[in-house]
């Protein structure tokens, strides 16, 4: 298919230019983690609990499956059932039970305008939330009896601090449009602030505190359930077969996860990445975490082992272009990538022709493991993303040898193709069952689909907010923030404060996409907002928590993959 760019010709840039020559070093701290997980695999000595668990866990879910369909619960209590089944991180196992569950209670309320007792505000937003989350159009209208004569959210709510949250966490759930929305989210905000200072009611004021921290919608699952877990234990109504099962299975899928990190660890120290490519973030451990944002459920074993090779390889490759290499170089490995023949390594530096030969080798691989599974359709996509992805990095390494700072309109048409977010969605469906189609694919790739263009813009922006300082001090491309400054004439905060507001609007973007009917299948749609979650997990606040990954990773890390949940 049609590049998206073309290559820049070689002697375009030193007359141009006064050209930053020579190699950069962005001083990367080490792997954090070096060979930490590497004893998980070939880790079988835990098979017989291993077992046990599963039988556990199987027992647990009947009773829980009952519950769910269960006739006894009203909508309300149902409602909760099926929150708290998804905040615990369990709701893969129930999908279609939640799916019919939700039709039906939602049908009780739109259509037969049922269970006038359940009108709360805690129950009104969660039902709202629940719904739309799924891709219900339900029109915010519904909140419109909570507003006093005036039209506005009044006092007689602000007491209701379980309502309060839930209104809050509904907000996230915005279209373009839903204003009302919007004063409610300013409202229940400075609401829920002032219980957050006054640390009301211990158990309810963690809730408050970490959901203005991280609202439910722009969570990575894994890790919010990670969380919520031990809070919802402390929740006196807690119930023990829900409470079981959440951890039993947490234990289970994180001792499967740990094994998978103990190949990826062999594998990567295969490529003797670190004496190869010295200058570049060595971050297999992170990466990997980043994609159990994209799923964490053991089906999706081999799709995470391809995205997680793939992803640590093209990381390797950002590092040369953004770097590294000279701007030779880049214009050299660009045109051997876009070649795709073991001969074009020829000619290329050493520490290339490494990197060259580890992509050549992995596509190889995974190309058998397509054509195992009657996919080899799908190399050619991969391919293709590779190439886009270098051509993509060669125009953004061209502002920077040229000392460019571009307007936004500019800078947002290189930094989105580079953002790598088309990539990693692609890469991402490689190893996933037949509900990726080549239909899939060519829209992902040839359509600029608006929902991949609102998350990229939210990973690129996000990621700029986070990195500016430190990718500035280096020497990098001019990232968003320096753009916007200059073209508009504002303070880096002014700045700053801007392009948060466009992430909150590309956002709105995203729930409106997820809105059925959708001409894409909705498993597909969700690993796109999977996506969006996990860039969020990464580039919240100041600190890229990729590329500086000591603090907060470390602690997700930890919570992840090292820590087992206490029984
Ligand atoms: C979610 C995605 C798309 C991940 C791709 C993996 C990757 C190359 C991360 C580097 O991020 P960075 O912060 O260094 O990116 P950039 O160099 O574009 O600023």
């Amino acid at each position: 298919m049609s590049a998206r760019f073309s290559v820049i010709p070689s002697s375009s840039l030193p007359q141009e230019t006064g050209c930053v020559e020579g190699r950069r070093s962005a001083n990367f701290h080490p792997s954090i983690w070096g060979d930490y997980f590497l004893k998980y695999a070939s880790d079988s000595n835990s098979l017989h609990s291993h077992v046990i668990a599963e039988e556990r866990i199987e027992r647990l879910k009947g009773e829980v499956g009952k519950m769910l369909t269960s006739a006894m619960y009203k909508p309300a209590e149902k409602l909760n059932l099926i929150d708290q089944i998804q905040r615990l991180g369990i709701a893969y196992h129930f999908e279609l039970e939640i799916d019919k569950e939700l039709e039906q209670i939602r049908r009780g309320y739109f259509e037969y305008q049922c269970d006038d007792n359940d009108n709360d505000l805690d129950t009104v937003a969660l039902l709202f939330r629940l719904l739309r989350q799924r891709g219900y159009h339900v029109s915010c209208e519904i909140f419109n009896k909570f507003k006093d004569g005036d039209g506005n959210f009044g006092k007689s709510l602000i007491a209701d601090v379980q309502g309060l949250l839930s209104l809050f966490e509904a907000c996230h759930l915005r279209y373009h449009g839903d204003d009302n929305l919007e004063d409610a989210l300013a409202f229940t905000t400075t609401h829920l602030e002032s219980v957050d200072k006054r640390k009301a009611s211990l158990h309810l004021g963690k809730k408050v505190s970490h959901a203005l921290n991280q609202p439910i919608h722009k969570g990575m699952s894994r890790l919010e359930a990670r969380r919520y877990i031990p809070l919802y234990q402390e929740e006196p109504s807690h119930n023990e077969v829900l409470l079981s099962l959440a951890k039993l299975d947490f234990n289970l899928v994180q001792e499967q996860h740990r094994k998978e990190l103990g190949n990826l660890t062999r594998w990567w120290k295969g490529l003797d990445v670190q004496r190869k490519f010295p200058f570049a973030r060595d971050r297999l451990v992170e990466m990997y975490v980043w994609w159990l944002g994209e799923y964490y459920e053991p089906e999706h074993e081999v799709a995470r082992e391809i995205l997680t090779k793939l992803s640590s390889v093209i990381s390797i490759i950002d590092d040369i272009y953004d770097v590294y290499g000279t701007w030779e170089e880049l214009e050299l490995f660009t045109e051997a990538i876009e070649r795709w023949d073991v001969d074009a390594k020829d000619g290329l530096p050493e520490y290339m022709q490494e990197c060259y030969k580890i992509v050549l080798d992995l596509y190889d691989e995974i190309g058998y493991e397509f054509s195992r599974k009657g996919h080899s359709y799908r190399l050619f996509y991969a391919k293709e993303v590779m190439k886009n992805q270098a051509r993509a990095y060669l125009v953004e390494a061209k502002c920077f040898h040229r000392n460019h700072v571009p307007t936004m309109e500019e800078y947002m048409s290189i930094a989105l193709p580079s953002s790598g977010v088309v990539s990693i969605l692609a890469w991402s469906f490689l190893g996933m069952g037949d509900i990726v189609t080549k239909d899939v694919f060519d829209w992902l790739l040839f359509n600029d689909p608006k929902m991949v263009k609102a998350s990229s813009v939210i990973g690129r922006l996000m990621d700029d907010i986070a990195g500016h300082k430190f990718e500035q001090e280096r020497g990098h491309v001019a990232s968003a923030v320096e753009c916007f400054m200059k073209q508009y004439r504002v303070t880096e905060e002014e700045a700053k404060e801007e392009l948060r507001k466009q992430v909150t609007n590309a956002w709105k973007d995203i729930n409106e996409e997820l809105r059925r009917p959708t001409v894409i299948p909705m498993p597909i749609l969700v690993r796109i907002l999977n996506l969006t979650q996990a860039m969020h997990m990464m580039y919240n606040g100041e600190t890229d928590n990729y590329t500086h990954a000591g603090t907060k990773m470390k602690e997700h890390v930890t919570s992840l993959l090292v820590n087992p949940l206490p029984m």
